[in-house]
């Protein structure tokens, strides 16, 4: 099973410029977190401070007793062997097959027989659909391919913490869906620990159990997608209507007074408009129910009385349903 990783407080800048501050979140064990937010909020910087490769001043991130911040470099070292990295372009060698690609962790971090790396690489192949493709350069193959080859890579040292950079970004909205599908399934699969940055509105809708969301240096927000998806703080609103009209600006924020003019010309009432919650996604035929999700629904339950009341109509509604099918917040 995947492991919590547990944010405290963590502040990270760069010289005096503040990226985010006082980030306090838990990924929880085995379950899968989105992480949106407006480009250059610091979403990739988060996921580095994740790894130990950048270190925020303050605060600590605890992943079984360790922490990636201030801990010593050796316990930091072992701990990030628990990763698998996704990163946005898949970040092959263009030189090497896929499947020397996906071999390559494999030969450079384990003593493992050669017999032994072929099974665990088409095995990783057949969980991303790459079957066949294993003597392809990564030239000869399409985007949505070489983000399924960095995917089939990062879990090749079978990782308990998985953490994907913008998964979805070059591709069309089918591949972007099959994706989606692949994450879930991965998840059924493998029952890691999965944090996804995106700016993708459909990944954000149907894939994660949790969100958060950061903007302007903080974490708006951060717990079960319901919080998120039901949320009338106008940032997020904005975000997830994929609007012009609300506190986010082409680079920031808008100004006060060009806020109060969208108000009083109507353009911003989407804003208060109820919004319809997308069932999350199932694991495909044939393949084992996320684990995550029996785990999930108990530590939920047992958080109701925390969250906004939007958000509980809508986790209440959405245990009620039959699977498939969708709630209105
Ligand atoms: N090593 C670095 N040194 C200095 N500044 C950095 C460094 N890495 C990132 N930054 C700055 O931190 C800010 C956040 O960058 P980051 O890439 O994390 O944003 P992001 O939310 O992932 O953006 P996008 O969605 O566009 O990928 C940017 O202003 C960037 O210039």
């Amino acid at each position: 099973m995947g492991i919590e990783v547990v944010v405290e407080g963590l502040t990270k800048s760069f010289g005096r410029q503040n990226i985010w501050q006082d980030v306090t979140l838990t990924l929880p064990a085995g379950e899968v977190s989105v992480m949106l937010g407006p480009s250059g909020t610091g979403k990739t910087v988060f996921l580095k401070s994740l790894i130990g490769l950048l270190k925020p001043e303050r605060g600590r991130v605890l992943i079984n007793g360790v922490d990636m911040v201030n801990g010593r470099e050796r316990d930091i070292n072992e701990t990030r062997k628990l990763f698998g990295l996704m990163f946005q372009d898949g970040a092959l060698f263009g030189s090497m097959t896929l499947f020397d690609n996906i071999a390559f962790p494999l030969r450079e971090h384990t003593k493992k027989k050669e017999s032994e790396i072929r099974r665990i690489v088409m095995e990783r192949m057949d969980v991303v659909g790459l079957l066949g493709a294993e003597a392809k350069l990564p030239g000869e193959i399409s985007g949505g391919m070489r983000k399924r080859a960095g995917l089939a890579r990062a879990l090749v040292l079978d990782p308990q913490i998985i953490l994907c950079d913008e998964p979805d970004s070059g591709l069309d909205p089918v591949r972007t869906a099959y994706l989606s599908q692949t994450l879930i399934d991965l998840n059924a699969q493998i029952d890691a620990t999965m944090l996804i940055v995106t700016h993708n509105l459909d990944i954000a809708a149907t894939v994660p159990d949790n969100m958060g969301m950061l903007y302007c240096r903080n974490l708006v927000t951060f717990g079960p997608r319901e919080v998120l998806l039901t949320s009338r703080e106008p940032a997020v609103a904005q975000f997830l209507a994929g609007r012009r009209e609300g506190p986010i600006a082409m680079s920031e924020e808008k100004d006060a007074a060009t806020l109060a003019a969208e108000q009083l010309n109507g353009s911003a009432a989407y804003l208060d408009e109820p919004r319809a919650i997308q069932p999350q996604l199932e694991p495909s035929p044939g393949l084992p129910e996320r684990q995550a999700v029996m785990r999930r629904r108990e530590r939920v339950l047992g958080m109701m009385s925390q969250l906004p009341e939007a958000a509980r109509t809508a986790i209440m509604k959405s245990y009620a349903a039959p699977a498939g099918g969708g709630v209105q917040s």
